[in-house]
């Protein structure tokens, strides 16, 4: 028989009181259980707040106890004692031949039971029950409150640790982010794409929390990913533009590609140099977009320091990427913009250029005979022109000579105007190569008529030029069946020498030499006469 009296009370609490811990709290109570009958059993249990069930806390049996909770389930015959134990008046225990139920209460409300079972009558002793449940209730309230104080204090801390670990993790990428602005800026004032494209890889590799960047870019139309710039196995920026591959064979770029991510980072997986593993560690690939269209990507790892992957990582690999692509984006708008203007400045120099040849041309035509291709009347007013006043400034000799064919309306008559032609087109070329200097101009003046403009000549060498005129159309032996002066085409030439005295006055330079033309003429043809 137990003798679940005062004594036995007594005995319980003095194991009970001083133990916190639940298990020192049942090896107590089941050695104590133990020491007044063998066969007794003593279950713990606790009613679960969301529903009315119950769950077994503890078994102990003998000096040997379990654990339990929250699994096992309690048997239907003790749920139904239990729940006579809730509903029984005074709320104190409950008790039959084999079972004590000593409900445990806490702060006014039954938070649990415990039952012992025995085949041994159960003394029934109110007052040693009332004590023995207010013993246990204590014991296991204040195991309770323990435990709920190093749960409440233990997530505290790991409450407090997170914080910490948060608040370094966003200094760190704020610090992080401050620097990527920082060399944001200096990618602005690159010179060119290339430029551009060394100083990314150089910033970052040295302020940014990454060993080795490389910047691969895609040709949209070839479809192939080529290198830009890298970071070789010793830290040092490598021109890798030799490097050029299909997207197919770029695991990372593939990737990134088909579903359409951003940032892919590995842990713990194997680095490359030059196609070549040379360690491990993380790596991340980064893609820039243009809109929808990919446009290239990044890739950097930790192989140098070994710099452990941190949790602002993704963010701040995500907004290199943003940052690059705008700046690619912004770089390939300027080029094209450059291209463009370089092209247009060459369509417009291209077509200034013709039309200054056409202008030359047109200009050429004007004041050129068709037929003779000699300077045409035209051509000889604007240089007579500028003579006069030249001659007229510095007080210089200038002389003219007309030239005329002799018997020309009969040599068109005899041999027909085609010949004609060809004829004045001969005698054009043999006097253009009379005079040879400077300034000095032959022009078909009209009809079969020429003019030399003579500047700096004086009268003595104005024959001379008639003289040698003469000669040169003679020379050409052109048969004139039909002239009276000789067998071949002859010419006749007046000319005038004189330093002007009044501005424009050129036309009586003209009237003079036509008299002089005419002496020629009466004086047989095939001469010259200079005034
Ligand atoms: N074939 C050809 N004949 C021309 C051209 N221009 C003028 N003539 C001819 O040149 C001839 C000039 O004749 P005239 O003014 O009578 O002079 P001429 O017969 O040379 O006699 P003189 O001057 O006194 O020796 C005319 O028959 C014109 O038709 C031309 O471009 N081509």
């Amino acid at each position: 028989m137990i003798a679940l009296d005062y004594a036995f009370c007594l005995k319980a609490g003095e194991a009970i009181c001083p133990q916190e811990n639940l298990e020192a709290f049942c090896s107590a109570l089941g050695q104590t259980l133990n020491s007044l009958a063998s066969d007794t059993r003593c279950q713990i249990l606790l009613k679960c707040e969301q529903n009315s069930d119950w769950k077994q806390l503890a078994e102990i049996q003998g000096d040997q106890y379990e654990l339990t909770l929250p699994s096992i389930e309690v048997k239907e015959s003790t749920q139904s004692l239990l729940q006579k134990l809730l509903t029984a008046d005074d709320h104190k225990y409950y008790s039959d031949q084999h079972y004590l139920m000593v409900p445990l209460n806490m702060r006014g409300e039954i938070l649990g039971c415990l039952v012992i079972s025995t085949n041994e009558e159960i003394l029934d002793d109110a007052h040693a029950k009332n004590m023995l449940a207010l013993l246990i209730s204590g014991a296991l309230d204040s195991h309770l409150q323990h435990q709920l104080l190093a749960c409440e204090q233990a997530k505290h801390k790991n409450t407090e640790k997170k914080l910490v670990q948060e608040v370094c993790s966003q200094k760190g990428l704020l610090e992080q982010l401050h620097i990527l602005h920082k060399i944001s800026l200096r990618l602005w004032h690159a010179h060119s794409l290339d430029n551009m494209l060394h100083t990314a890889v150089y910033e970052c590799i040295h302020a940014l929390d990454f060993d080795r960047m490389a910047i691969f870019l895609l040709n949209s139309h070839t479809g192939l990913l080529r290198g830009t710039y890298g970071t070789d196995i010793n830290g040092t920026v490598t021109n890798e533009q030799w490097y050029c591959t299909a997207i197919h064979e770029h695991y990372h770029a593939k990737t990134t590609l088909d579903k359409r991510r951003h940032i892919t980072i590995n842990e713990g997986c194997e680095l490359y140099h030059d196609n070549k593993v040379v360690g491990t560690g993380w790596n991340a690939t980064i893609s820039l977009w243009d809109g929808d269209e990919p446009i290239g990507w990044i890739a950097c790892d930790n192989l140098l320091s070994g710099t452990p992957l941190k949790s602002y990582h993704s963010e701040l690999l995500k907004l290199l990427g943003v940052t690059m692509s705008q700046h690619l984006i912004q770089r390939r708008a300027q080029d094209d913009l450059k291209a463009l203007n370089l092209s247009l400045e060459h369509r417009v120099a291209e077509r200034t250029a013709q039309l200054e040849e056409a202008n030359k041309r047109l200009n050429q035509i004007s004041r050129e005979d068709s037929l003779t291709q000699v300077p045409n009347r035209r051509m000889l007013d604007e240089r007579l022109e500028e003579e006069w006043r030249r001659a007229l400034r510095y007080q210089t000799p200038l002389s003219i000579l007309i030239v005329d064919i002799d018997h020309f309306k009969q040599y068109n008559d005899k041999y027909g105007h085609a010949l004609g032609d060809q004829c004045l087109t001969q005698v054009a070329e043999a006097l253009s190569q009379v005079e040879r200097r400077a300034g000095a101009l032959l022009a078909r003046f009209g009809g079969e008529e020429f003019v030399f403009l003579l500047p700096g000549s004086n009268r003595e060498n104005a024959i001379s030029v008639a003289n040698r005129a003469l000669e040169a159309v003679r020379k050409l032996e052109i048969p004139h069946g039909d002239s009276p002066v000789a067998p071949i085409v002859t010419i006749s030439a007046g000319g005038k020498t004189t330093i002007p005295e009044k501005p424009n006055n050129q036309q009586q330079l003209f009237i003079d030499a036509d008299v002089a033309l005419y002496e020629a003429k009466n004086a047989g043809k095939n001469q010259a006469f200079v005034l």
